[in-house]
């Protein structure tokens, strides 16, 4: 993951180029309080609030900026996809996101599954572009110190072993586990077409700034045990992102952080390699070092640049926020002091070491160039003081120029290299006849035909000696040809041989090297077969015990059941007692209503016949005022019981009140009180019950004139004055019981005046009963004198004497 360190290359070999800066403005509601505005595509302006009072704002101009609602897309087309395209063609870029917690750092640089960032978008563009133009797997690895090397046949065999191995490993350490992929929703399929001749093969690394770091004086810094893994698939690469994802947000719920805390820092190497197209793999000559046919694309989600005092951090939060704000000030220290050295030919030593972030991307700023920084503006109104240093470190950043390697274009010698590949290849096949199949020249080892039967009859037989000799001349002709043929074939035997035991021994030396690592995997095979039956008995108790759980939940559902059914059954009847008793209660009350309306009729009824009595008790009485008294005014009298005695029963209240008002006028008549005397009145029930009145009642109701005001000015019972109000017609009672009362004065007919004179006032009434009964009734009352200079009778009491012959009484 790692930039490698290359030789410096001399002026003529690089070109400068500007590290470019882009801005994103976040998407915020538009309700919100905003301090950043976009002023035109590649100019920002930062203003302070209106609550806040500051001079400062800032406009800056960047190489792009992006409004708020820019699409995820149009910012990696304008962004990222070209430095992809860059990695593809063999040069590296970094990019950096920089900003505020919550400015969308993350959201540009990784996205959701429905709004891609730049990582799914460039790892999507990789491999549709290089789909079909991959190397074989483990052809290309890394060699573990920032560097690539490519493999023999015989050695991607071994390493694809110990990877399985590894494999088998990790399946087993993470069975259970759900690792899953997110889908990522990429909208726009990116293809980038490649020059031919070449041969892909992909790494990834994902690792975190507090990962230790180790300075190589070979090839540059390079982190401690971050896994350089080759990933063949778009699937292959999101499945290692989100692993080393979920183990950063892992580490940040340990820590109980809510937001990023550590610089988060994801490369994409691509080594390609050029290749046969005859053969269809790499060159044979090729050498095994492929480091420098290596490229890398670093890009880094920074952690918040916000300043310790806001995020009120303290103690180990503290000191993680200091180490946050020390990488990032050495990177901006670094920013300055090379934009310094830039502007004034100074050579000041610019401190890369000082951090780890900066140590590891040195190359890039030295050498590599293909710099770039997004800013990220979060514009919210409360996120002025931070966005204005923001903006300050991307105007800093901005004015630096770093130098570019200009890379040899290995495209170049591609088609000669083919081109000698392919003599190579011939020479090597002419040479190599011991590969050519077996051949016997069949014709070339027959004897010839049989000699001939040939008979000599003497010494000089000139006939038949030149023949013989002949055909003794054809036979070692062909013994020579066989002989040359046996030759050829021995030797050709010889040369198989010797290369099948060179072979055979270049195998055993190979046999003898895999062995070892055969043996190991075979051990590791056992152990795993041994970790496997072991894990196989744990799994089968497990599945007892789980057999077991399964019937104890059974029974215990069942039983559940049970209940729930006794209890469903014993709420049901608790239902029906209670309708029953409240059928009961209703039943109840409807008859306790019956019989309550029966006797209150039964009491109305009753209540009817004693005021027909009494009415014709009135008359009576009415009768005997009217003779005796004729200046009365007994019509209206009578006009008043009348009205109160038809008024209906429905009030007691308004009842008592009527009969009160009757009474008193009654009273009033029978007394002689004329309109301008004041007579407080008892209550008729006062009267007939002879009940003192409640006490605070007429301050309650606010009703009439109080008279507890007067009590204070009662007198002894032995100094009462009595005014004694008998009228014309009454009769001597005689012997009967009588008040024991000293009259003052004995009136027929009261006047204001004698009532003056007096504190007590006794009137004797008298009626004839039934026959010739007579029916005598005191009334006593109180006599006050009012605020208003007026005299008013207070009735307490009432008493009532009957008196009549004896038989009469002995009749009833
Ligand atoms: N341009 C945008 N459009 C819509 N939503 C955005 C945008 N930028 C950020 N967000 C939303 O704002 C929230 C915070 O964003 P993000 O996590 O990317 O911030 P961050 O700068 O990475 O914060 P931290 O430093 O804590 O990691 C997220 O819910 C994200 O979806």
């Amino acid at each position: 993951m790692r930039p490698k360190r290359v030789k410096t290359p001399s002026s003529s070999d690089v070109e400068m180029e500007p590290v470019e800066v882009f801005a994103r403005i976040k998407t915020v509601s538009p309700t919100e309080d905003t301090c950043v505005d976009f002023v035109d595509e590649r100019t920002v302006d930062c203003k302070p609030p209106p609550d806040v009072v500051s001079d400062k704002g800032s406009r800056a101009t960047f190489t792009k900026v992006f409004n708020q609602g820019a699409a995820q897309s149009a910012v990696y087309d304008e962004i990222c996809r070209p430095m992809v395209k860059r990695l593809l063609k063999g040069k590296s870029g970094l990019l950096f996101n920089y900003g505020v917690t919550s400015s969308g750092k993350t959201y540009t640089m990784t996205g959701s599954p429905n709004q891609p960032g730049f990582l799914p978008r460039a790892m999507e563009m990789i491999f549709s572009s290089i789909d079909g133009h991959q190397t074989k797997e483990f052809r290309v690895t890394s060699d573990d110190r920032n560097g690539f090397k490519l493999l023999s046949e015989t050695d991607m065999m071994t390493h694809r072993l110990e990877k399985r191995n590894e494999l088998v490993h990790s399946r087993i350490a993470s069975r259970g586990s759900t690792n899953t992929v997110p889908n990522y929703n990429i909208d726009e399929h990116y293809m980038e077409s490649l020059s031919e001749g070449f041969q892909y093969a992909v790494f990834m690394t994902y690792c975190d700034i507090y990962n230790e770091s180790l300075d190589d004086p070979e090839r540059g810094v390079y982190g401690h045990n971050i896994t350089v893994k080759e990933v063949r698939s778009l699937e292959d690469a999101l499945r290692e992102y989100e692993r080393g994802l979920k183990q950063r947000r892992m580490a940040e719920t340990s820590l109980n952080r809510t937001s990023s805390r550590s610089h988060a820092i994801m490369s994409l190497h691509v080594v390609r390699i050029p290749y046969d197209r005859n053969t269809g793999d790499v060159f044979e000559d090729q050498v095994e070092d492929v480091t420098s046919f290596a490229s890398s694309l670093h890009l880094v989600d920074l952690a918040g640049s916000e300043r310790q005092s806001r995020t009120n951090a303290a103690g180990d939060r503290l000191r993680e926020a200091g180490n946050i704000n020390n990488s990032l000030m050495t990177l901006r220290r670094c920013i300055d002091i090379l934009r310094q050295n830039q502007r004034t030919g100074a050579r000041g030593n610019v401190p890369y070491r000082s951090s780890k972030i900066t140590h590891m991307f040195r190359n890039f700023f030295e050498i590599l160039g293909g710099v770039k920084l997004v800013i990220c503006l979060n514009p919210a109104a409360s996120e002025f003081n931070e966005n204005l240093d923001v903006l300050n470190f991307a105007e800093a950043a901005q004015a630096i120029v770093c130098k570019r390697e200009i890379k040899e274009d290995i495209e170049e010698d591609f088609t000669a290299r083919e081109e000698q590949a392919a003599m190579a290849r011939a020479k090597k096949n002419k040479r190599r006849t011991i590969f050519q199949p077996w051949m016997v020249n069949e014709e070339a080892l027959a004897h010839g035909p049989p000699l001939p039967c040939v008979e000599l009859f003497s010494c000089d037989d000139a006939e038949m000696i030149p023949q013989l000799i002949d055909i003794i001349r054809q036979r070692v002709e062909r013994r020579e040809i066989i002989g040359e043929e046996t030759d050829r074939l021995t030797t050709t035997f010889r040369k198989k041989l010797n290369h099948f035991e060179r072979e055979n021994v270049d195998a055993l030396g190979k046999l003898r090297i895999l062995e070892p690592q055969v043996e190991k995997i075979e051990g590791e095979n056992d152990r795993l077969l041994k970790d496997n039956r072991r894990l196989e008995k744990k799994n089968r108790a497990l599945m007892e015990a789980q057999r077991v759980y399964e019937l104890d939940k059974k029974e215990a559902e069942a039983e559940l059941q049970a209940m729930n059914n006794k209890l469903e059954n014993e709420s049901k009847s608790k239902r029906q007692i209670e309708a029953a008793a409240k059928r009961k209660m209703e039943d109840e009350r409807r008859k306790l209503n019956m019989e309550t309306s029966r006797k209150l009729r039964e009491a109305e009824e009753n209540s009817k016949n004693r005021l027909n009595l009494n009415e014709a008790k009135m008359d009576q009485l009415r009768n005997i005022l009217s003779k005796n008294s004729p200046r009365t005014p007994v019509s209206r009298v009578n006009r008043e019981v009348e009205r109160v005695e038809r008024t209906p029963v429905s009030s007691a209240r308004t009842r008592n009140l009527r009969k009160r008002s009757v009474s008193e006028t009654r009273m009033k008549e029978e007394a002689g009180i004329t309109p301008g005397m004041s007579v407080k009145t008892p209550s008729a029930s006062n009267i007939k019950e002879n009940r003192p009145p409640r006490p605070g009642r007429s301050q309650e109701r606010g009703r009439g004139p109080t008279t507890d005001h007067l009590a204070h000015k009662r007198r002894s019972k032995s100094a009462d004055k009595w005014l004694a109000h008998t009228p014309k017609e009454t009769i001597d009672p005689g012997t009967v019981l009588q008040p024991k009362v000293i009259a003052k004065k004995n009136v027929h007919i009261p006047s204001v005046g004698d009532l003056k004179t007096v504190d007590q006032y006794l009137l004797t009434h008298q009626e004839l009963g039934t026959g010739n009964q007579v029916k005598t009734t005191l009334v006593k009352g109180e006599v006050y004198g009012t605020r208003t200079g007026g005299t008013q009778v207070r009735f307490t009491g009432k008493e009532k004497l009957t008196s009549g012959t004896s038989s009469e009484f002995r009749r009833k």
